[in-house]
């Protein structure tokens, strides 16, 4: 049994707070298929008008809330959506666009910064006079942060850029926003800046805000009104679903003050990392909460093997391959965490036990 447990496996480990747990027990609630959860629609409403959007809709997941905003989008037989080959929609998300809806992928590369290059975006379009032969491009997926680039921003001028493609070509273009409130707090952006060019996002709830559960997918009333009819097709549509926006109340209220601190300890983890042999990371990188890093060929210890002797000591991680580690920093982790973390990865990959690190 551990002392003491620091789990970075991901910002989707935090419990909810007392005031969460509070607000969840007194929440108002209504029949959410049957008409409005009122804290639903208060959770709803706040939302559309931090993102700037018409409209929005509580959703139980960001796989969810990615899947309805593409068969919302691609709800023509034969229609393609471009997307990264590192996205979270393409990798993550058990390939819901084509197994259940019906919808081809088109991979483009995502660059270190997360971006994808506009001229190779272009050069995805499908050629209308193709038509015979080609899926028809109707949509354009990007990720801000985009987190399996290491939680790095897209700025409000490229995502303009890719915008005003999406609308040269009569497209549309979604966002999974799953950390756009990281990407506004590392940026010093509001939000709805971020999301101007986008026809929809979908923004999580359960990730760096905090909330047990839920995402929230943003839009036009039109497109939202459709996405509501979808979330009850795949099954999201829930009944006093106040209870879990009341939560997400508090976490929005309560914890995007939070993100420049977490952004702050993960800078502050990745320094420390860089300085440990045995380890390779580009800590400048580091604009966020999430922090990838490789363990270097001849290290003490391979990825697998300090992974298991860093849960030994309580610390939980995420081995994304042979070779690398994933942490990922959220409000339930305090300085004193990172300076134990650290403590025990020099310990395990040097064998020299630092007195500080408890
Ligand atoms: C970038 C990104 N998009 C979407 C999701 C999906 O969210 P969920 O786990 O709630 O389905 C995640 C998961 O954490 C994610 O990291
Ligand atoms: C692993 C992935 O699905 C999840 N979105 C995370 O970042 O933890």
């Amino acid at each position: 049994m551990v002392a003491r447990t620091v789990d970075l496996r991901s910002d989707t480990v935090t419990k909810p707070t007392a005031a969460m747990r509070a607000a969840m027990a007194n929440a108002e609630v209504d029949d959410d298929v049957l008409g409005y959860d009122p804290s639903a629609l208060r959770l709803e409403t706040e939302m559309a008008k931090v993102t700037g959007k018409e409209a929005a809709l509580f959703v139980p997941s960001g796989t969810m809330g990615n899947l309805i905003s593409v068969l919302v989008h691609c709800n023509i037989r034969g229609s393609e959506v471009i997307l990264g080959n590192n996205s979270h929609i393409h990798i993550y998300e058990n390939g819901g666009i084509s197994t259940i809806g019906g919808v081809h992928p088109r991979t483009v590369k995502n660059n270190d910064d997360g971006t994808m290059d506009v001229d190779l975006i272009e050069a995805a379009i499908r050629d209308p006079r193709g038509e015979i032969v080609y899926p028809t491009t109707r949509l354009i997926c990007l990720e801000n942060t985009q987190a399996n680039c290491g939680g790095r921003c897209l700025s409000a001028e490229y995502t303009d850029k890719v915008g005003e493609l999406a609308k040269k070509h009569g497209l549309k273009l979604h966002i999974d926003g799953a950390r756009i409130f990281n990407a506004s707090i590392a940026l010093g952006v509001p939000v709805h800046r971020l999301l101007q060019a986008a026809d929809s996002a979908s923004v999580c709830l359960s990730k760096g805000l905090g909330a047990p559960v839920g995402s929230v997918i943003v839009g036009s009333k039109s497109f939202i009104s459709r996405a509501r009819i979808l979330r009850k097709t795949l099954g999201g549509g829930m009944r006093q679903v106040g209870i879990l926006c009341a939560a997400a109340l508090v976490a929005l209220r309560e914890n995007v003050p939070k993100l420049e601190d977490d952004h702050k300890k993960a800078k502050m983890l990745a320094e420390g990392l860089n300085q440990i042999k045995g380890l390779r990371l580009n800590a400048a990188a580091v604009e966020t909460n999430i922090i990838f890093f490789n363990v270097v060929e001849g290290a003490k210890l391979t990825a697998e093997k300090l992974c298991k002797n860093l849960e030994q000591h309580g610390i939980l991680v995420m081995q994304e391959s042979p070779t690398s580690i994933r942490v990922v920093i959220h409000h339930q982790i305090s300085e004193s965490d990172v300076q134990y973390t650290l403590s025990c990865f020099k310990q395990a990959l040097t064998g020299v036990k630092e007195e500080n690190g408890n």
